[in-house]
């Protein structure tokens, strides 16, 4: 019996892809089976699982977490949907690829190894002079991996890519998402209403690109795509798992029904926010004048200290201006802080 055929049993008999990338950090050989119903499944590599069903479908779903490894409860919600998928008892009706983004930040229990994952996307993984790592090959290898099966889709399908995190600190909206920068194209309602399905009524508009998963996917492959932020940060087993029902039942119908009908579109329902601009760590000397549990969404005065990087200190210049993923041990260069501010609904939406 091969290393491979033995996994292989074990798979379809217990589902358990992620123990079975979490022992397999960086790489896993490439097999497939198929499933009674019909359902084509693919390992690509380690933390990668296609699922095509066998009836006709028109959705190409990419859904990721892990990207950062101590971001459990998304972790949680793709492993449970992987296992009844696999065991039989979750019957697709569109192509859905899982991503279990950096198994080996999962078994250390850290946001990632070396590099954050999350900025090396888009091309941003290889840059000349710039050594190679680990993380750095897995962010180019899943962008391959998203490319293909986008691909092998076709071009006339919907694609979408929902990357589920959780923030590191708490926040006074406590699910929300990211909206990657559309270069002047419309945002969609539909993909609002089904944000709002999964529980999510708070959403960042991006003004510039990113080196982010959700960014490239938007931008390569036109694809749907946001960073889902899902509750805090907190360890395996630790997490309040009913606060994501909302969002684990409507992505089982994303994957298992041929439509999904959404409540109507109310721009009430929601609460939206331009991102008003981007804080760079530049110094080694970088502090926040807020605490560690300052909240994400904390609203600041006009002419609050917001952030000081060596001799330049940040004041908000907007009442009310609002933090959002602050973090001052991002590495030199990265972003530290992002500020956003409340946004009306122009006619750029469809
Ligand atoms: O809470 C935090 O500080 C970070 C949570 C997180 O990982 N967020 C993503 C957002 C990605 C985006 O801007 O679309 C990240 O920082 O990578
Ligand atoms: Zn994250």
């Amino acid at each position: 019996m091969t290393a491979n055929s033995e996994y292989l049993n074990e798979l379809q008999q217990q589902g358990d892809f992620l123990t079975l990338s979490r022992n397999n950090e960086w790489h896993l050989a490439p097999s497939a089976f198929t499933l009674s119903n019909g359902t084509t499944v693919t390992i690509h590599d380690t933390g990668v699982i296609e699922f095509q069903p066998k009836c006709a479908t028109t959705i190409d779903v990419v859904l990721s977490s892990a990207i950062h490894g101590n971001e459990t409860a998304p972790i949680e919600i793709c492993d449970e949907l992987i296992k009844r998928i696999i065991l039989g008892d979750l019957q697709l009706a569109q192509r859905v690829l899982f991503i279990f983004g950096n198994p080996q930040s999962i078994n250390i229990d850290k946001r990632f190894v070396e590099e954050n994952l999350n900025r090396l996307f888009n091309g941003h993984h290889t840059v000349e002079g710039v050594k190679m790592n680990n993380e750095r090959t897995r962010a180019a290898k899943l962008e391959q991996y998203v490319s293909d099966f986008y691909q092998r889709g076709g071009q006339q399908r919907e694609r979408c890519h929902y990357d589920l995190h959780t923030a590191i600190r708490g926040s006074k909206n406590d699910k929300f998402a990211v909206y990657p920068f559309l270069h002047g194209k419309p945002w969609k309602k539909s993909q609002l209403q089904f944000l709002l399905s999964c529980g999510v009524n708070t959403v960042l508009m991006m003004k510039s690109p990113a080196t982010t998963f959700s960014y490239y996917s938007s931008f390569v492959h036109g694809a749907d795509s946001f960073t889902v932020e899902l509750g805090q940060v907190k360890p395996f087993g630790e997490n309040d798992m009913s606060r994501f029902a909302k969002t684990k039942a409507t992505l089982i119908a994303l994957i298992s029904q041929k439509e999904v009908i959404y409540k109507e579109f109310d721009a009430s329902d929601f609460e939206l926010f331009a991102v008003h601009r981007s804080i760079n760590r530049t110094e080694h000397d970088f502090s926040f004048p807020f605490s560690d549990d300052a909240e994400n969404f904390t609203g600041f005065s006009k002419g609050d200290l917001l952030a000081t990087d060596g001799q330049t200190c940040y004041y908000a210049d907007v009442e009310g201006e609002a933090i959002i993923f602050p973090n001052a041990d991002v590495a030199l260069g990265q972003r530290a802080l992002l500020t956003v501010i409340p946004l009306q609904l122009t006619d750029n939406i469809i």
